[in-house]
């Protein structure tokens, strides 16, 4: 490359930086969590192929030489069968009149479908914030079924009165190998800026309104340690469970110190947690033969804590019932929601 070619710093100086919040919206499994990943670089929203395990406003936070954007993941919105969930649609409805700019998470490879059409009838009545609309996992489909999700989406806006921003295919698969489940030390952001992903970004800052960084730069997420920490074991407790049981497990970090007596170079971190479930009958599952799924889910969930903490775990962990804590206002504030 030539001198010539990157911008001089008074060229630079030139460029307003922009700040601000975007969320991801969409039917659940629809790759949001996946997509704020593969952009901030790291494990910050917790993935799964189980539909609504997204629970927590978890913010992710893309820092730019041009631009701040941070990430607010919203848990997908459905119909309301829980106190539980009319509490999430409530949280997915204040975000989305709060951010600058919406992207709508529509996967490649499935029609569009009620769900997708039921959003869309929502975010119409959003007027003022920009969307984009993001189809996502394009490496599942070829270039035919690819264009026509595209036109899809044109239809789709056409008919309800929205104007999408921009219309984006992405697929998150390279850029999340580079950047999700890492030690934050490695790199700090591997995935960042990656092919498509980093596309998406530069389509999305001019959408920000002009103003300073809003997060000190090296920061990745504003959720609390603690609540990432459980989301961490709640996706290992996740894995391998079947039906309803995903929707009732609840966990929550009691306590995280420092072991004391330890020398400095051989520090060790101390974390009481609690696995609420809401039936007796369920702890059977979550434990397993001999004690054998929770030992699993404790050590799987360990490995993921010391990397993102960047400190050796102990982990305690126990398995607590909370009677249909998702129909009880009083158990709901409890664990969190
Ligand atoms: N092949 C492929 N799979 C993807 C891509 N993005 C996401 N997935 C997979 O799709 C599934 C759902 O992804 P998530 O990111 O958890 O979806 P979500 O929209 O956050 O889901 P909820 O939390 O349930 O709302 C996971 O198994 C991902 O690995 C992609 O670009 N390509």
């Amino acid at each position: 490359m030539t001198a010539g070619t990157s911008p001089s710093p008074t060229e630079q100086r030139e460029t307003p930086h922009r700040s601000g919040f975007a969320c991801f919206v969409g039917r659940p499994n629809a790759g949001k969590s996946t997509l704020t990943n593969a952009l901030v670089g790291t494990k910050v929203a917790i993935t799964s192929n189980r539909p609504q395990t997204t629970r927590h406003t978890v913010r992710g936070i893309v820092h730019r030489p041009d631009a701040q954007l941070v990430l607010v993941d919203t848990p997908g919105l459905h119909k309301p069968r829980t106190l539980l969930g009319e509490r999430l649609n409530d949280v997915v409805r204040t975000t989305w009149a709060e951010v600058d700019v919406i992207g709508f998470c529509l996967p490649a490879d499935q029609k569009l479908g009620p769900g997708d059409r039921f959003i869309a009838a929502e975010l119409a009545g959003i007027k003022k914030t920009p969307k984009v609309a993001i189809v996502t996992k394009t490496d599942l489909v070829e270039s035919e079924q690819l264009a026509q999700q595209l036109l899809a989406i044109d239809r789709l806006g056409k008919d309800l009165g929205i104007e999408w921003a921009e219309i984006v295919p992405v697929s998150a698969v390279g850029a999340e190998k580079m950047g999700a489940g890492r030690s934050p030390s490695s790199d700090g952001g591997g995935g960042r800026g990656a092919g498509q992903v980093g596309l998406l970004a530069d389509l999305l800052v001019p959408l920000l309104p002009e103003g300073p960084t809003l997060y000190p730069e090296g920061d990745l997420t504003d959720e609390p340690e603690q609540v990432m920490v459980a989301e961490l074991i709640r996706e290992a407790a996740l894995e391998g469970v079947r039906d309803e049981l995903p929707h009732s497990i609840a966990v929550v970090v009691e306590e995280m110190l420092p072991r004391e007596d330890r020398p400095a170079d051989k520090p060790l971190l101390d974390i009481h947690a609690n696995l609420f479930i809401e039936r007796p009958s369920q702890k059977g599952i979550i434990i397993g033969p001999k004690g054998r799924r929770l030992k699993d889910v404790g050590s799987k969930s360990r490995k993921h804590i010391e990397a993102l903490l960047g400190t050796p775990v102990f982990l305690d962990l126990h398995v607590k019932v909370a009677k249909d804590w998702q129909r009880d206002p009083k158990q709901l504030r409890r664990l969190g929601f």
